[in-house]
Formats: structure tokens, sequence, C-alpha cells
């Protein structure tokens, strides 16, 4: 479970995330989708603790990040979107070190599982700083899943992984939400948002534009209706900042209009 409440960010004069609030329920696949700048690393870094937020909660498992971090960070595992990895370790070094840490069951089993999902295990003795990006990209994700955590929050999680690997992250999401976990994620690929999220949330310069599932989101846009790209997250995304645009600029005329 996530709970996030009316957070906001600055950065000086800059509003990185203005009020956002949501809720990712267990069982749930959560995806923080918007243009570049939007505010999702910046939410993302508030939610594994490394910002701490202007105002507002942000509570993993019912333990708010900056209060309870210790407890808050056994809950969840996070893969970002570009991960610091020791690389004068092998990945079995790495990976029996996060075992060790989170007191995995039968962690040496485990890891040899998770090796040979991602087809790594003949690399598992040579030191990560041989590997290819898609390589540690793997590991990364390997040590986010080893203790199985409550809450998995994932940054760009597709970025430099092969199309085979691609397709296996996707899956190992839908199972570790089906077996009651929260999962949430950012991406630009719209394609993969409509495909493996519940529930969506599009920010836009730290504002939330919409929020809710495909369903709700095409009725809160009027996009059902046929069309090129027919019903697709595309339009819903496009026109949730074609509408943001018309108010700004409506905002803006009123501004211009109003008397000194
Ligand atoms: N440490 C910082 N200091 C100052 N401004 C920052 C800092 N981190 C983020 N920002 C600003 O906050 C805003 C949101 O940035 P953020 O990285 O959260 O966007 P994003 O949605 O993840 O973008 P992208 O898709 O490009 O990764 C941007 O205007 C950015 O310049």
């Amino acid at each position: 479970m996530i709970e996030v409440q009316h957070y906001t960010k600055r950065f000086g004069p800059i509003t990185a995330v203005n009020d956002l609030s949501f809720t990712v329920p267990p069982g749930t696949i959560f995806g923080l989708l918007g243009s570049n700048g939007a505010g999702k690393t910046t939410t993302i870094r508030a939610l594994v603790g490394l910002t701490r937020p202007t105002s507002g909660t942000v509570r993993v498992q019912g333990f708010d990040v900056w209060r309870e971090p210790v407890q808050a960070k056994a809950a969840f595992g996070y893969i970002p979107d570009r991960p610091y990895l020791y690389g004068k370790l092998t990945a079995r070094e790495l990976l029996r070190f996060v075992g060790q840490l989170y007191r995995v069951p039968g962690v040496e089993a485990e890891i040899e599982r998770w090796l040979a999902v991602f087809r790594l295990a003949e690399f598992g003795n040579e030191l990560l700083e041989t590997y290819s990006h898609g390589m540690r990209q793997k590991v990364a994700i390997i040590s986010a899943l080893l203790p199985d955590p409550p809450v998995l929050i994932v940054d760009e999680p597709m970025v430099g992984l092969d199309p085979h690997a691609a397709r296996q992250v996707r899956e190992l999401f839908r199972t570790h939400a089906d077996r009651g976990r929260t999962v949430l994620l950012t991406t630009h690929s719209l394609p993969l948002a409509e495909a493996v999220c519940d529930r969506i949330v599009v920010l836009d310069r730290g504002k939330v534009l919409g929020e809710g599932t495909m369903e709700e989101l095409r009725a809160q846009t009027g996009t059902a209706a046929g069309g090129v790209d027919g019903d697709s997250l595309e339009r819903i995304f496009f026109r949730l900042l074609e509408e943001e645009q018309a108010e700004e600029q409506k905002r803006r005329e009123l501004q211009d209009s109003a008397p000194e």
C-alpha cells in the first residue's frame, strides 16, 4: 500500500510537484506518467526517502517515509532508472549481500533461481563493472525483488532491456501485484503503461491532469470514440495535455484583461 497525501515539493522558485494525492492499494500496478520535468522522479524520490517533502505526507505500508524511515524502507524494493551497483562485487556477491540485509530465507537457491530467470547464471561470478547496461539493470531488478517486498517502486523499468527481458519484467510486475503486492512505476512508454497498469496518474509540470483506470480516463477525456488511435492511452494523454494548455491560455487571457 502506498499513500501520498497533498505532497508538494519546491526547489527554490520551482514547484516540481504541487498537491499530489493518490493511493495504491495492494494487488495494483499504478503508473505515474508525464512529460519531461512533470515531477515523476521527484515523487519517486520522496517515496523512497531520498528527498524530503516541502509539505504533505508519503506513506509506504502505513509508515511515514520521513518519520519512520527504517520500517518504510524495509517494506519496499526500489529499482532506480540509473542503478548504482558496486562494480567491484560480482552479481552473486551483491545479491548475497542484499539477501543477508533483508534476511531472505533460502537465499542461495533464490539467487540461483533469479539469475537463471534473467539468463545471468553464467556471468554471476563476473565483476559488475564488466556488465553491460542491460545486465546491470537486470541485477538491479533482482536486488529489488529478492526480498519479495510488499511494495515495489520502479523508475523507468524497461530502459536498456532487450525485448525478451522487457516482457519478462512486465510479467513479473503482474505476478507480484497478483500476489497481493503493490507496484508503482513511472514510464514514458504509453503502450507499456496501458498494457500493465491498473490505474494511472498523468502529471504535467507538477500538477495532476487526470487519474484513474483506463475506463475512467476515457470517460474524463471523452476519448472513447474510434479515430486513428482509437481510445488508446496515447490519445487520452494528449487530450489531457491539450485541455491543460487551453485552461492555461484562458487563465493568461483573464489575467491580461484584469484591471490594474
Ligand atoms: N534537485 C533539484 N533541484 C532543482 N530543481 C529540480 C531538482 N530535481 C528536480 N527539479 C525540477 O523539478 C521538476 C520535475 O523534475 P523531475 O525530475 O521530477 O521530472 P520527471 O517527470 O522525472 O522528468 P523526466 O521524464 O524528464 O525524467 C523539473 O522542473 C526539474 O528541473
